[in-house]
This record gives structure tokens, sequence and C-alpha cells, in this order.
């Protein structure tokens, strides 16, 4: 079935593109953190198992946040601890602060991130506590993560839109992101929260972000609310943003932004970067497959279209 797949990359790649987008996959922790039902830990430990074994690059695992806050990730050591690590894999988790980055490196975590907003709002809600406060919980954390070489990413909710103050202007996304990024963050990844983004407002945020960080530090996290995941992670790359973070099956969403819908299907955004021959290094069919395992055990329908389309065809076109 495999080879059915391989028409895919004989396009020749879109020019201006780049040649190889990596893919962070946040199924199991953006993926699973909104599931009403508390999902088996060893169906977690499985998914991320099965990941593993796709040639994705970057899997988040967990969150060490609150379980009164978030009761899905309360089983984060047990994750942690349970997984199997594949050479060349990176397992990224969730940190609000300095507690959440000690337990995580306790249980074996050698990257963590941190994850702001560029709305009040939303931090408060979020994270309980406004940006500044924030920032000072990220830059403990930046700080103890340096003294014993742990890469940190850092995320920017909203920089799209926020659920509670609508409209977010680019430049305090960039401020926000320039923070983080001198911090040491060594990658900002740029949330569309709530999918209410469009192709236009991405141009003109990726525009007032790249004047402040190096467009190779810059990644895209798109939610599929309105449709839009996919023209959007098309413009970011048009402007040569090479990280995408997507979910398997389109599972997600955030607790705290009520009514968003999963992250872009992981699926989806391979199907089209292949389209254009862009290499990712990752495998769509197993994906699928991996897509297909999660969706069974949660008893739900994949979001992804291109899994939709494969099962009910059996074939691609
Ligand atoms: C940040 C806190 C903890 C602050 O919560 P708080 O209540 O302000 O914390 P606190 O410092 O006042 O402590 C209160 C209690 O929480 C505990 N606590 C304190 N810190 C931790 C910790 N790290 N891990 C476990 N427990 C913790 C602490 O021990 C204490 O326990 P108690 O004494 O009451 O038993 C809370 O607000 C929280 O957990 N929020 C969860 C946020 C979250 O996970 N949101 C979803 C992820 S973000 C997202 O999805 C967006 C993203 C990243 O995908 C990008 C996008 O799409 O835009």
């Amino acid at each position: 079935m495999r080879g059915q797949y391989s028409f895919l990359f004989q396009e020749s790649q879109a020019s201006g593109l780049p040649e190889y987008i990596k893919i962070v996959e946040v199924g199991p922790r953006d993926g699973l953190q909104n599931e009403k039902v508390i999902v088996p830990t060893d169906i977690k430990i499985e998914l991320i198992n099965r990941l593993s074994k796709t040639g994705l690059p970057a899997i988040e695992v967990t969150s060490f946040v609150s379980s009164k806050w978030v009761p899905q990730m309360a089983d984060h050591k047990e994750v942690m601890r349970g997984i199997e690590r594949h050479p060349g894999v990176q397992y990224p988790v969730l940190t609000p602060n300095l507690q959440g980055f000690h337990s995580a490196i306790a249980a074996g975590a050698t990257e963590v991130s941190v994850f702001g907003a560029a709305s009040e709002s939303f931090s408060k809600m979020n994270i309980n506590c406004s940006i500044e406060e924030s920032i000072e919980k990220f830059e403990e954390i930046a700080k103890s993560a340096r003294n014993m070489d742990i890469p940190v990413r850092g995320y920017v909710s909203c920089a799209l839109g926020c659920p509670y103050e609508g409209n977010i202007i680019p430049a305090k996304v960039a401020e926000v992101s320039k923070r983080l990024y001198s911090m040491g963050c060594y990658e900002i990844s740029l949330g569309d929260t709530v999918g209410v983004g469009t192709p236009g407002s991405m141009k003109r945020m990726l525009e007032a972000v790249m004047k402040e960080i190096p467009l190779s530090a810059l990644a895209v996290h798109c939610h599929d609310t309105y449709g839009q995941a996919l023209a959007n992670i098309l413009t970011a790359i048009q402007m040569g943003v090479a990280v995408v973070d997507s979910s398997v099956a389109g599972l997600g969403g955030c607790p705290y932004a009520k009514g968003a819908t999963g992250n872009v299907a992981t699926e989806d955004v391979i199907y089209m970067l292949n389209g254009l021959g862009i290499n990712t290094g990752v495998n769509l069919y197993t994906v699928m497959e991996t897509g297909n395992f999660i969706c069974t055990a949660l008893n739900k329908k994949t979001n992804s279209k291109v899994a939709q389309a494969s099962f009910n065809t059996g074939t691609i076109h």
C-alpha cells in the first residue's frame, strides 16, 4: 500500500519553498489534553511509541502542569518514563514554571517548552498570570535549563487572535516572541490557538515577527477551527518558515480556548508537503495507521481529510 503514495513525490519541488520541513507532532499533548475522558496511560505511551516509528523528528510528549487545571496530563511522569526513545527524535514537554521544569527533568525530559501568549486575558486564563509574570517564570526556567544544557522551545499563543480579546496586533506577537527568543528559546512556535487566522493575517503577523527573530527560529502552530490551517501553513512556508506543528488525526484543542478545535492533522500537512516535493522524512502511511490506532482507542472519527479519503476510497487521488 505504501507504493500508492510514491507518485506524490514526482512533482518537482516548487521553487522558493524550503527543501525540508520539520514536523513537530503535538498530538500526544495538545491532541489529548482536551479529551474529556481520561485516556489510559498505556494508550498514550503506545501512541508515542508508534509515532516514534514514523520518521517524525519531534514528538511533544506531555505537560508538567497542574492536574487540577488539566486532569488529562496528570500522568505526565508515567508517560515520560514509559516511552521508548528513538535516536534522533526529540521528546519535548510543556513546563509553565520551575516546579514543572524540575518535575519534568526528574522524569527524564531532555527538552522543555514554555508557553506564553500575546494576549493578557488568555495568559491569565491559561496559566493564571499576566504576560509579564509569565516571562519572569520562563526566565527562571531558561536559566536553569541553560545550566543543564536543556533546550527550551517557546510558544506564543493567540498569535492570530484571542478567544477573549479578539484581534491581537502583530506588534504584540513580535514583542513576546522577541522576549522568549532573547531569553534563550531556540525556536518560537506561533500559535493560532483558536484557528481564526487567514493567509492575510498570517502574512502580516509573520512580517512583524520576522523583523525581530531569524526565520530559522520560527515555527507555526495552526488549529483548524475555521478550516484555514493548511492555507495558513502554506503562506508561512512560502515566507520561508520551515517548522510546522501538527497533530495526528487532527486531535486537539486548548482547554482554555473554548470552541477551538484540533490542530491541523499531521496526515494532511504531510500530504500537502509531499505534493509540493518538500521532504519531511515522515511516512504518511504509518502516520495514518497511528491516527487510526488513536481514533479507535478514543472511539472517534479522524479529523484528517487525507485519512478519511484514504479509508473511504482505499487510495489517495
Ligand atoms: C501554570 C499553573 C500551574 C499555575 O497555577 P496556579 O494555581 O497559579 O499555581 P500556584 O503556583 O499558585 O500553585 C497552586 C497549586 O498548583 C500546583 N502547581 C503549580 N505549578 C505546578 C506544575 N507545574 N505542575 C503541577 N502542579 C503545579 C502547586 O503545587 C499548588 O498545589 P497545591 O498546593 O494547591 O496542591 C496552572 O495555571 C496550570 O497548570 N495551567 C495549565 C495550562 C495548560 O496546560 N494549558 C494548556 C496548554 S497551552 C496550549 O494548549 C496552547 C499551545 C501551547 O498549544 C499553543 C497554542 O495552540 O496556542
